[in-house]
């Protein structure tokens, strides 16, 4: 198998002190995972589970008061190997957009505001395209045209454009190289329905036509239905279970992922679905053994205790769960219809 990302026992915690006193918050703790090439490869979880704290890590854009604090990640680009965590400026600059792009969320933060489009695409992507003049204007444009966007957009400041148009156009710029690998944190969030479903197509045909990889997180599982090959999904934290995304769908082997699945909208169907109980928990204090345990039907004494390890329990499919055996589907999982889908 083709691996474009390799993470290995990734911890990364937000270390802060108050007034002498030392916090840390376990954002990303203990996560190993791979990441092939041609694949798309959804991570969901509820909010605060470290799903963006864990993007920011992979995609060099991490900040303190975030830290690695163990394991490590490495990119294999053209047989060469890059640790995002710890590259010199040099060797970010001469990777990203070309080989690693990163659409982060809220587009506004990486557009100028006082820089016409053209301008910020100029910066971004002149030097990686190794375009210039009439050439680069014209990749740019046909770029925008397959997002919908007009070659008029070029011309404007970023607080002429619409929300939705603004998120096209960073999409644009993450996309235009035709990166190797792109990370992409809740895209399409902010767009309409239909929108949203041009923009996924497109992220998906880049992807097809380049033959790259996608890691994209959203908390919408109906997105990650329709997108990715296989989905990891986080919880607290840690990557509880990852798996084809078929059978992550019909056939989910640990407990939280059988909750998410089940909780998906279906067109037509208003019947109520059960809640989650309780809160997932405070990462500056998280529980022993599984983290999973307080909220878990299914949990023992041994979940409270004991921390599940990562164990594959069928092709490509690994889970964190001491009682994965007796996971079943619960009532409102997608079944018939929705197979059809997938
Ligand atoms: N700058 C920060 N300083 C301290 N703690 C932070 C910071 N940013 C995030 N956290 C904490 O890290 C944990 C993980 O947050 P993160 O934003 O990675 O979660 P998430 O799954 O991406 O959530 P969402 O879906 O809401 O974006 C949370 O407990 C959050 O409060």
């Amino acid at each position: 198998m083709d691996t474009v990302l390799d993470v290995k026992g990734l911890k990364a915690y937000y270390l802060m002190k108050y007034f002498g006193i030392s916090r840390e918050v376990r954002a990303v703790d203990d996560i190993t995972m791979s990441i092939r090439r041609n694949e798309i490869y959804g991570i969901a979880g509820e909010s605060s589970s470290g799903k963006t704290s864990l993007i920011k890590v992979l995609a060099a854009a991490m900040r303190p008061p975030l830290e690695v604090v163990d394991g490590s990640v490495r990119y294999h680009f053209n047989g060469e190997e890059i640790d995002p965590t710890t590259a010199s400026k040099e060797d970010l600059k001469r990777i990203r957009w070309k080989h690693l792009s990163y659409i982060m969320q809220g587009s506004m933060s990486v557009l100028n505001p006082v820089r016409r489009i053209e301008r910020t695409f100029a910066d971004f992507a002149k030097e990686p395209l190794g375009l210039s003049g009439p050439a680069f204007r014209e990749r740019v444009e046909q770029h925008l045209s397959s997002l919908k966007l007009p070659p008029s957009v070029l011309r404007s400041y970023p607080h002429e454009l619409s929300g939705g148009m603004r998120q096209r156009v960073t999409i644009g710029l993450a996309t235009v190289c035709h990166p190797e690998f792109i990370i992409a944190d809740e895209p399409t969030t902010a767009l309409d329905v239909v929108v949203q479903k041009e923009v996924l197509s497109m992220i998906r045909e880049i992807q097809q036509k380049m033959g790259s990889s996608v890691v994209f997180v959203t908390h919408d599982m109906s997105v990650h239905a329709n997108m990715a090959d296989r989905i990891g999904i986080i919880y607290a934290g840690r990557l509880v279970e990852e798996g084809p995304t078929r059978q992550m769908f019909f056939a989910p082997k640990h407990p939280y992922t059988a909750h998410l699945v089940a909780s998906l909208p279906r067109i037509g169907d208003t019947t109520q679905r059960p809640a989650l109980e309780g809160k997932p928990p405070n990462l500056a204090d998280p529980p022993p053994g599984c983290r999973f345990h307080p909220r878990c039907p299914l949990a023992i004494d041994k979940c409270r205790t004991d921390v599940p390890p990562l164990e594959t329990v069928d092709t490509d499919h690994r889970t964190a769960c001491w009682r994965w055996q007796d996971v079943r589907p619960l009532d409102g999982a997608p079944t018939g219809k929705m197979e059809a889908q997938l």
